[in-house]
């Protein structure tokens, strides 16, 4: 059954959600407030890099599907099922979260809204904000108590987001216990295609569903900053990271997925996600309870200056010296180069008076506009050529696939750091390059 469905907020999350949700058949109107976004969108552009998504956004703007607007208005018209997907940012100089965001869609739309509707949350944000968000729209809207604020978190990961959406691991809805009305009956229209194929569904209050979605990116992030701590005992023993996580990860208690040692975590997510958690646990009073996020964020930030002291013990000064950076994105597969490790470690190298040429296939506008003083190559080779390192900081497949002879004739000197232990250390030891990796002899 197809259903009229509106979501505000077209960024990475509710860009690619509008899109999923047209291709299950739902006619979908997105909404932002960024002009330039909507009309990138409306061309069937999408304004970030993301693996398959054009393809759905064309298709079902083709099929009539789906359009975009700026206009609370229309749609308030369009529809009664609304998914709100705008951002929640690490606020300016704190810990926690900014919901300005989310609480201004709620000002904007309840006023609209006159009859029965729901209200579906996407955005990740502190524990509680739904419960809050719902009251406050029912005072709001004419349609009081027939406004619903339920909880629908998303789980994708950028680089997969389609794939992720369309065929996630789980559903999870909060809802209100306390005034129990449609928002589960309509999650199941809506996702009627997924919940057919026998996807998990778990429904339960609006709290819990919060907080699903916060502990998942803090066990992540747990995950990662426990194998890059080993990896620095690694490093200290001689000992390998990477075999080390491949032998524990066949545990399947513990699993391989997440044992990457290298420069660590950034993007829009997890970083902001953990230190969020521990300021809105502190505000619970649980202040206790989350204070081991902090060592899981300091491990990641020291995974940087980390990355700076090696590249430093490799060229002996720094001043002077010539380093390619090879990737800026906070990932692979990705644009986004939010909180991104790779750019941090190439914005410290700049500052300490290394000459710094950054290539990233897909991440220069993005990285420009963050870092405008840094120097950017049009290519691998533009960026290697006169090295004296080069460094691979996010593990694109075309830097992964690199081999020596690519770059021979083109550094100034033979040497490769590896922040993302992606490469083979023996091909290019094997042809004549000081290869040097985080935590692996
Ligand atoms: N990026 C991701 O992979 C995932 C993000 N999330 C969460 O989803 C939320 C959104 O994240 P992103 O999409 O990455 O952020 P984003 O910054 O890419 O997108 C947010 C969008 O909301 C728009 N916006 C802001 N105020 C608005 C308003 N009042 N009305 C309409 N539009 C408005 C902005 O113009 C922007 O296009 C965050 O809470 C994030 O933590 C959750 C899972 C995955
Ligand atoms: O809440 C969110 O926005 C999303 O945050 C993460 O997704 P994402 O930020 O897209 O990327 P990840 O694949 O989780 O990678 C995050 C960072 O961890 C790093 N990482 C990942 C895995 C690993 O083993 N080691 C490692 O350093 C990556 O390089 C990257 O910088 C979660 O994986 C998603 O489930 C979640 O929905």
């Amino acid at each position: 059954m197809s259903t009229r469905i509106v979501v505000i907020g077209t960024g990475y999350l509710g860009a690619t959600h509008a899109a999923c949700m047209a291709d299950l058949g739902h006619e979908v109107l997105g909404v932002d407030v960024d002009p330039s976004k909507l009309a990138k969108l409306e061309a069937g552009e999408v304004p970030f890099w993301e693996p398959g998504l054009p393809e759905v956004l064309t298709r079902n703007i083709e099929a009539g599907r789906l359009r975009f607007t700026a206009s609370y208005a229309e749609a308030a018209e369009f529809g009664d099922v609304f998914f709100l997907a705008v951002g929640t940012p690490q606020r300016k100089g704190e810990f926690a979260a900014d919901v300005t965001y989310v609480d201004s869609v709620i000002e904007n739309l309840a006023p609209l809204i006159s009859g029965p509707a729901v209200i579906f949350g996407k955005s990740t944000v502190p524990v509680g904000t739904a419960a809050r968000l719902g009251a406050r729209a029912r005072e709001l809207s004419p349609a009081g108590d027939q406004l619903e604020v339920a909880w629908n978190p998303e789980f994708l990961r950028e680089g997969h987001a389609v794939q992720d959406t369309l065929h996630p691991d789980r559903l999870v809805l909060g809802v209100d216990r306390d005034r129990l009305g449609r928002a589960e009956d309509v999650a199941r229209e809506v996702y009627a295609t997924l919940l057919g194929e026998g996807i998990p569904f778990l429904v339960t209050d609006l709290a819990t569903a919060e907080l699903v979605k916060t502990s998942a990116n803090a066990f992540l992030a747990t995950k990662i900053s426990f194998i890059n701590a080993i990896s620095e005992v690694c490093e200290a023993a001689g000992a390998d990271v990477t075999v080390l996580a491949d032998a524990i990860g066949h545990d399947d208690r513990i699993g391989r997925k997440f044992l990457n040692a290298g420069i660590g975590f950034g993007g829009g997510c997890l970083p902001k996600d953990i230190r969020a958690f521990m300021a809105r646990a502190g505000e619970l009073g649980a202040d206790q309870a989350l204070t081991f996020l902090r060592e899981v964020d300091t491990i990641n930030m020291r995974r940087r200056t980390a990355m700076v002291d090696v590249v430093r013990e490799q060229v002996g000064t720094l001043l002077g010296a010539r380093v390619a950076v090879l990737g800026c994105a906070f990932k692979p597969d990705s644009d986004d180069v939010r909180d991104s490790p790779a750019l941090n470690v190439a914005g410290q190298l700049q500052l300490q008076g290394a000459g710094v040429s950054v290539f990233d296939p897909k991440a220069m506008d993005n990285s420009r506009t963050l870092f405008p003083t840094l120097g950017y190559s049009a290519s691998t080779l533009e960026a290697c050529r006169g090295a004296d390192v080069v460094l691979v900081l996010t593990e694109w497949r075309e830097f992964r696939d690199l081999v020596p002879a690519d770059l021979d004739g083109v550094v100034r000197e033979k040497r490769i750091v590896d922040g993302r232990n992606c490469l083979d250390p023996e091909l290019w030891r094997n042809a004549g390059w000081t290869y040097r990796g985080l935590g692996r002899p």
